[in-house]
């Protein structure tokens, strides 16, 4: 039995595969498992009993992966999920960037009377936007939501710069280093995580290589901009425009920037497919030892053929799999079917096995534990009775 907890609201369709059998219950003192969206994961939760965090969404930057990963705790996302919706918003702000869309409304709405047809004709002259046709926009991340951007942003006839770590071969959009980016740009879209890397990102130095009257749209991560930086390129008139998806206090009432609730992926259908993801997620790792998407563990999969299934994950270190292995062999614990994979320095081991000796496991257990680079050992049983 698996207690989980759920930090933000969520429908029960969307965490069925969570609610549907009877291995999971849902409580909130020391879970094995958490459901989260936008909400902080603090680090005191981060206990020893907390197997697995499943983010629904795409950042990371309100866990603490590096803590999650030395506690052995698997951290999912549902990459891709709310790309479409964080795109559309994109579209819709690079609009508004152009025409004069919500003075227009605000004006059309004092007008009355019959006469109103003809008095807003004459206020037209006043409302003459630009078009985005034709002007250069960079993407700053060419993950899930900047190749979408850059695809649509290439229907809509513009010149697409792209920016990325390694090389992509995407036909719609030309990739250069970042300076040439912000040299060449009219719009700037930020589609990157908040990392040590991208933190300040956008700076005095890179305000400066921009062109006058360049028009900035985040929907990455407020970091990745330094406000003060952003303020003092305003006034320079580098920056005619910035529109952010997370408000800062600096920035209230300014009327160069337009700051949106954190809404780039808050559409239904977005919440719905995150949501069925995660849980989905959380239960096969759980349940199976089963990891997709996962910013810590490398991908694992293997059918659950055999009763029992050992899972490590531990520090890539020389000798440990010898150790790992003798240990089996002291407790007479034949392997079975295996997977083993590699990320970022750790390893995640999956071990089937036919037989157990119940008293003989706890103690191979107990020692796989205490082995230096092994920072979780689980022993699963294989789930009887599962829709
Ligand atoms: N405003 C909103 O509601 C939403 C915001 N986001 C933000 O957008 C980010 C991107 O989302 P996705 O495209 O779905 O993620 P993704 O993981 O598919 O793409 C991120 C891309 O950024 C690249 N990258 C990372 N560090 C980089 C660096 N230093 N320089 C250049 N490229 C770098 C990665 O290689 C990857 O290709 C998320 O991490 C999140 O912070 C995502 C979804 C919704
Ligand atoms: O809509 C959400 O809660 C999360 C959106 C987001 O910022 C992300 O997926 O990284």
């Amino acid at each position: 039995m698996y207690k989980i907890q759920l930090m933000d609201n969520f429908t029960p369709e969307s965490t069925r595969a969570l609610s549907q059998d009877s291995y999971f219950i849902e409580q909130t003192e020391r879970p094995n498992g958490m459901m989260v969206r936008s909400s902080i994961v603090a680090d005191q939760q981060i206990t020893r009993d907390l197997l697995a965090i499943s983010r629904v969404g795409v950042g990371v930057n309100t866990i603490n992966v590096e803590k999650c990963t030395e506690n052995g705790t698997v951290v999912l996302n549902t990459p891709g999920t709310n790309a479409n919706a964080v795109k559309e918003l994109v579209v819709a702000s690079l609009l508004i960037a152009v025409r004069p869309i919500f003075t227009a409304v605000k004006q059309v709405k004092e007008l009355r009377g019959s006469h109103i047809l003809a008095e807003s004709e004459a206020i037209r002259e006043k409302l003459i936007g630009h078009e985005l046709q034709g002007k250069t926009v960079g993407i700053l991340g060419l993950g899930s939501i900047g190749k979408q951007v850059g695809r649509i942003c290439y229907e809509l006839g513009m010149d697409v710069l792209g920016y990325a770590r390694s090389p992509h071969d995407l036909s719609f959009l030309t990739q250069v280093a970042l300076t040439e980016l912000l040299k060449q740009s009219d719009f700037i879209v930020i589609l990157l995580p908040l990392t040590a890397e991208t933190n300040h990102l956008l700076n005095d130095k890179a305000f400066n290589l921009m062109k006058s009257g360049t028009c900035l749209l985040n929907f990455g991560r407020d970091q990745i901009v330094d406000n003060q930086a952003l303020l003092a390129a305003i006034d320079q008139g580098k920056i005619a425009q910035y529109i952010t998806d997370f408000p800062q206090a600096e920035f209230i009432g300014h009327d160069k920037i337009i700051m949106l609730p954190h809404i780039g992926g808050n559409t239904h259908e977005a919440i719905k497919d995150g949501e069925q993801m995660a849980s989905r997620h959380l239960r096969n790792f759980l349940l199976y030892g089963t990891v997709r998407d996962s910013v810590n563990y490398p991908n694992a999969r293997l059918l659950f053929q055999a009763p029992y299934r050992l899972t490590l994950f531990y520090q890539d270190s020389k000798g440990i799999w010898a150790e790992i292995v003798a240990i089996l062999a002291q407790y007479e614990l034949e392997i079975g079917d295996m997977s083993s994979n590699r990320k970022n320095g750790n390893v995640y081991t999956m071990i089937d096995l036919d037989t157990i000796n119940q008293e003989k496991i706890e103690k191979a257990l107990v020692e796989m534990t205490e082995l230096v680079p092994v920072r979780r050992v689980r022993l699963l049983t294989k789930p009887v009775g599962i829709k």
